[in-house]
């Protein structure tokens, strides 16, 4: 997250006096992530993450706490969405739609091991075995089509090589666009949208991006993240998160073929995404912004 919507302390004791959950002792605003504004809050009953949200309306997130409860409910550490006093989980605080959940325990992590990378690949398969059959009702929006379409908006910045790097890519991908397994995706499964605590995974954040697509889609983009040390691919951390996500939900032979496919697509996308983002540039009092290129050289590699 950023802050880009300040609250002030008046407004978030007016705002906790909708819930049982006490009065708020402090709050201080959460730097890490890049499209909600979101606060760590105290209060003398517990401890809250509140999100208000920069471009989703209740429409949008009403899904999401659905969604939060179905995990719970499957034993997934997931954020528990809080009830205000009449039962809604969705209220308004600053024209936006805010949510307020339980605060996890744990931290993210900056340098993976080879644990961590298998336990990213459990909970990813649990998610996936959990919600087969669950409908939620957004399709992947980083289809092929909207990846095209999100290049074409941002030819005038690319380079000729960049242009054609793209182009050749988005070619390879439609040649291979073939129908795959699908279900419930997370679809940002970053190591900041995981927490651990004493080396254990101790929950996993952030389902604002979450959409019913390819399965393998989403193993590829956990891979392209937890799986590279410093921009570099690392095939030993590759195996053990795969490895581990099969002991739940083996590959189909449909997305073993795929699997570089779905590397390259799901870098691709968080290139592109990135570049789009800096484009966006909104400001804030805690604002960040993540490198397009790390996400270009994680492509060059997969294509080699
Ligand atoms: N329920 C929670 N418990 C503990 N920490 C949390 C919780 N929710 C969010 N955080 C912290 O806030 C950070 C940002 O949250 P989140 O990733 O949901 O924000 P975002 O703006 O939607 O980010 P992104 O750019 O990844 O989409 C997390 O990395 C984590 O450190
Ligand atoms: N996790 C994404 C940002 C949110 O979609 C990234 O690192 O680019």
């Amino acid at each position: 997250m950023s802050v880009y919507t300040h609250v002030t302390r008046t407004q978030l004791d007016d705002f906790f006096s909708h819930y049982h959950l006490g009065a708020v002792i402090s709050y201080t605003g959460i730097k890490e992530g890049m499209v909600n504004s979101n606060y760590f809050v105290t209060t003398t009953q517990g401890e809250f993450v509140l999100t208000l949200f920069e471009d989703m309306t209740d429409i949008d997130v009403d899904p999401v706490v659905k969604l939060l409860r179905h995990l719970a409910d499957n034993q997934l550490c997931v954020p528990c969405p809080q009830h205000d006093r009449h039962g809604q989980p969705l209220k308004r605080l600053n024209h936006k739609t805010a949510l307020l959940c339980q605060r996890l325990v744990g931290t993210a992590l900056i340098t993976p091991t080879l644990e961590h990378c298998t336990q990213i690949g459990l909970q990813l398969a649990k998610l996936h075995t959990c919600t087969q059959g669950y409908l939620f009702p957004t399709q992947n929006p980083n289809n092929l089509t909207s990846l095209k379409r999100l290049f074409d908006s941002l030819v005038p910045q690319l380079s000729n090589e960049d242009k054609n790097l793209v182009d050749n890519e988005l070619a390879f991908q439609n040649q291979h666009n073939i129908a795959m397994p699908m279900g419930l995706i997370h679809a940002d499964l970053f190591r900041d949208n995981v927490l651990f605590e004493s080396g254990q995974f101790s929950g996993m954040l952030d389902f604002y991006s979450a959409c019913h697509g390819e399965l393998l889609f989403d193993v590829a983009i956990a891979v392209n993240d937890w799986c590279c040390d410093d921009g570099v691919i690392n095939p030993e951390k590759i195996a053990a998160l795969l490895s581990a996500y099969q002991c739940k939900r083996p590959l189909e032979v449909v997305e073993q073929q795929r699997w570089s496919v779905m590397l390259r697509r799901a870098a691709l996308r968080f290139w592109l995404a990135r570049l789009a983002h800096q484009n966006r540039a909104r400001t804030g009092e805690l604002v960040q912004q993540k490198d397009p290129l790390a996400f270009r050289r994680i492509l060059v590699q997969h294509q080699a």
